[in-house]
């Protein structure tokens, strides 16, 4: 048996904490053999409903949790932590950008990121989900020095996850058909799916959706405003798919990734393809089961590079207006 491994989740009690941590517990976070403990981080109002998540996660009886630790002590929260899922955060109203919430949301990865550094296991590893993801991950990045830049975080997958669908939805495939397909930038509504380099059913997409006008004018708005889409339906936003896409982001960066796949999630840009080094921004990736690394030499065209830099001027942006949290 396996040493359990500390796993911190941020907003544990919140919406999708309710479908992340069952999955967690169950092993399909980490894997059918690896046992895990639970640090359930809420803020002191949330700490009654946190008890109720704590009741069901024992009542389930789940063999690979050995442990639950909930806490609005961002120490005790951290403590031994080889993941931290940093989740909690309020989320936005129909009407609002991601962005719109940093004057909310920004100051708690300041908090969170100083814990991490001085309470995690050496090995931590962050995946920030709470939006704005990849600016709340800059600022807790910045704010815990000591913990390589490499080890850092934001959730895309979920773009990606949706991106895929669509292309398998218009071609009459498989989603499992549907692969290479990298979400460029921030998780906003300027996030560019690049689906030049997507292949379906191993040819390149637009061979197979040959219309040049359904990417432009469907495909790519349909991606970047979907999670607007499902706060309008839902009255709430995404939850099941979010959390979801967090376990897939961590599948995705443990495991070696497919040879004719690509994977999307937000990391501290070294400057790969022209990009401000420093921000956190999402690019195609690869992982060889302990490191990740982007996949370089892409032919980036006219239209491809216009929407990169756009993604990118974004991240820019937001990374001024948080300059006194960073
Ligand atoms: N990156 C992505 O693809 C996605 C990101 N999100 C974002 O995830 C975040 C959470 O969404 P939901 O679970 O639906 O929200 P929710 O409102 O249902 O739950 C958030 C929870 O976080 C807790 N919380 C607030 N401040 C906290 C703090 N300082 N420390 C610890 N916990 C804190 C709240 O008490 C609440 O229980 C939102 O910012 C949302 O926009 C949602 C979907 C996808
Ligand atoms: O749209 C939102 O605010 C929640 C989210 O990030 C998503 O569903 O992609």
């Amino acid at each position: 048996m396996k040493n359990p491994v500390h796993v911190a989740v941020t907003g544990a009690a919140g919406q999708i904490g309710y479908s992340l941590l069952v999955r967690i517990a169950s092993g399909q976070l980490l894997g059918p053999d690896q046992p895990v403990i639970l640090r359930l981080i809420e803020i002191e109002p949330a700490m009654k409903a946190l008890e109720g998540v704590v009741m069901e996660l024992q009542d389930c009886a789940f063999p690979l949790l050995k442990g639950i630790v909930p806490t609005c002590d961002l120490n005790e929260g951290f403590d031994s932590a080889s993941w931290a899922l940093l989740v909690g955060s309020v989320p936005r109203k129909a009407g609002m950008e991601r962005k719109d919430l940093l004057g909310i949301n920004g100051k708690i990865f300041t908090s969170q990121g100083k814990a991490i550094q001085e309470n995690a296991a050496s090995d931590i590893r962050t995946l920030v989900v709470g939006n704005p993801c990849n600016t709340n991950c800059l600022i807790a990045m910045n704010n815990a020095p000591d913990v390589p830049k490499d080890r850092w975080f934001a959730m895309t997958k979920l773009d990606e996850n949706r991106a895929k669908t669509q292309l398998a939805l218009k071609a009459g495939v498989d989603v499992t058909d549907v692969k290479n397909l990298a979400i460029w930038g921030n998780h906003s509504s300027t996030m560019y799916p690049n689906y030049f380099d997507a292949t379906i059913g191993g040819k390149a997409a637009t061979d197979v959706i040959t219309e040049e006008a359904w990417y432009k004018d469907e495909f790519i708005p349909t991606v970047q405003q979907r999670g607007a889409a499902i706060i309008k339906a839902r009255g709430l936003s995404s939850a099941a798919s979010a959390a979801n896409a967090a376990i897939d982001t961590v599948a995705n960066i443990i495991k070696p990734t497919a040879a004719d796949d690509v994977f999307s999630v937000g990391i501290c840009s070294q400057g790969e393809y022209g990009i401000e080094p420093g921000l956190i921004y999402s690019y195609p990736i690869k992982s060889d089961g302990e490191k990740l690394s982007v996949v370089e030499g892409l032919d980036i065209n006219e239209f491809s590079q216009q929407k990169i830099k756009e993604t990118e001027a974004e991240l820019s942006e937001e990374k001024t207006m948080v300059s006194d949290l960073l």
